[in-house]
C-alpha cells in the first residue's frame, strides 16, 4: 500500500517548511500535498519552495474541507494527516503514526503529545480524540460524507463513522512534540476568540450528530 500526507494549512508560514522537510526526509510517502485554505501569509509560497504538490485555496473554507480536498488529490490508499502548524516534528513521529495501520491492522491511528509542551500535552490529555495527526485507509475516510462541512468538526466526522463502522483505533504517543497554539498564531484576543469559534464547531458537530461523550472518549481508551 502506498503513503499520501495531506498537510492542510491556513496562514502556517512560521511552520509549513519544517513540516514538510521531516515528511520529505521520511522518504514513505508516495506523494506529499499541501493545501492551503485560504492563506493570506507566505504559506503556499513557501510550499512551492518546497516542491510538493500545493493546492491554493482562493478563501478559507475550513479545515474539513481542506483535508477532503487533500485526499481527492494524493496518490496512496493510506492518508496521513499532518497538521501543519507542528513544531519539533520528527521522522520517528510519521513512522510511529503509520506503523499500527500497516503493522497491525489498526483502522485509524490517532497520534497524540506528549511531554511537548504544558498546554498542548493537557489540550491532548483533556480531548484526544481532537488530535489532526492521524493515520488511516483512504477507503474509510471515503465513507465520512461530512468531512468538508464539519470545518473543525473534522475530528469528530471521522470519529463518528469510526464509531458506526467499529473501527480499530490505536493511540500513539508522539513525544516532544507540539504546535503552535492560536494565541501564539493570532495574538490573545484573537486567538482566543478563534479558540472559541473551532470549539464551537466541534461542540455543534458533536450534537448535531448525537454524539456521546462516553462513547467519543471510550474510542480512544
Ligand atoms: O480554517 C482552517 C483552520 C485550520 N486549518 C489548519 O488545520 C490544522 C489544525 O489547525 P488548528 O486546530 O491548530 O487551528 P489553528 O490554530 O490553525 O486555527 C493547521 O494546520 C491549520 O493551519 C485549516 O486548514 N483551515
Ligand atoms: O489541541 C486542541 O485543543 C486543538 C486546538 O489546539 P490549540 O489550542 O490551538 O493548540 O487542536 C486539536 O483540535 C483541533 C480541532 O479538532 C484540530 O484541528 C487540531 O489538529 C488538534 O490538535
Amino acid at each position: 500500500m502506498k503513503i499520501g500526507l495531506v498537510i492542510p494549512a491556513y496562514n502556517e508560514e512560521k511552520t509549513i517548511k519544517g513540516v514538510i522537510h521531516i515528511a520529505k526526509k521520511s522518504n514513505i510517502f508516495e506523494e506529499i500535498v499541501v493545501v492551503s485554505d485560504g492563506s493570506t501569509d507566505n504559506t503556499v509560497e513557501y510550499a512551492l519552495e518546497c516542491e510538493v504538490k500545493t493546492i491554493a485555496l482562493p478563501r478559507n473554507y475550513g479545515k474539513g474541507a481542506a483535508m477532503e480536498i487533500g485526499v481527492n488529490n494524493v496518490k496512496g490508499d493510506v492518508i496521513v494527516f499532518l497538521d501543519g502548524d507542528l513544531i519539533n516534528l520528527q521522522v520517528d513521529h510519521i513512522k510511529r503514526l503509520v506503523e499500527p495501520v500497516f503493522k497491525e491492522g489498526v483502522d485509524m491511528s490517532c497520534g497524540l503529545f506528549d511531554n511537548g509542551r504544558g498546554h498542548t500535552d493537557f489540550a491532548q490529555r483533556l480531548t484526544p480524540y481532537l488530535t489532526g495527526q492521524r493515520a488511516l485507509k483512504k477507503e474509510l475516510i471515503k465513507e465520512c460524507d461530512d468531512l468538508s462541512d464539519a470545518k473543525f468538526g473534522a475530528e469528530m466526522a471521522l470519529t463518528k463513522v469510526a464509531l458506526e463502522q467499529d473501527w480499530k483505533i490505536k493511540k500513539v504517543i508522539l513525544p516532544e512534540l507540539s504546535h503552535r497554539i492560536k494565541e501564539d498564531k493570532m495574538g490573545l484576543i484573537k486567538g482566543f476568540y478563534a479558540r472559541i469559534k473551532m470549539y464551537w464547531q466541534v461542540f455543534r458537530y458533536f450534537k448535531r450528530n448525537k454524539l456521546s461523550y462516553s462513547s467519543v472518549s471510550s474510542m480512544m481508551k
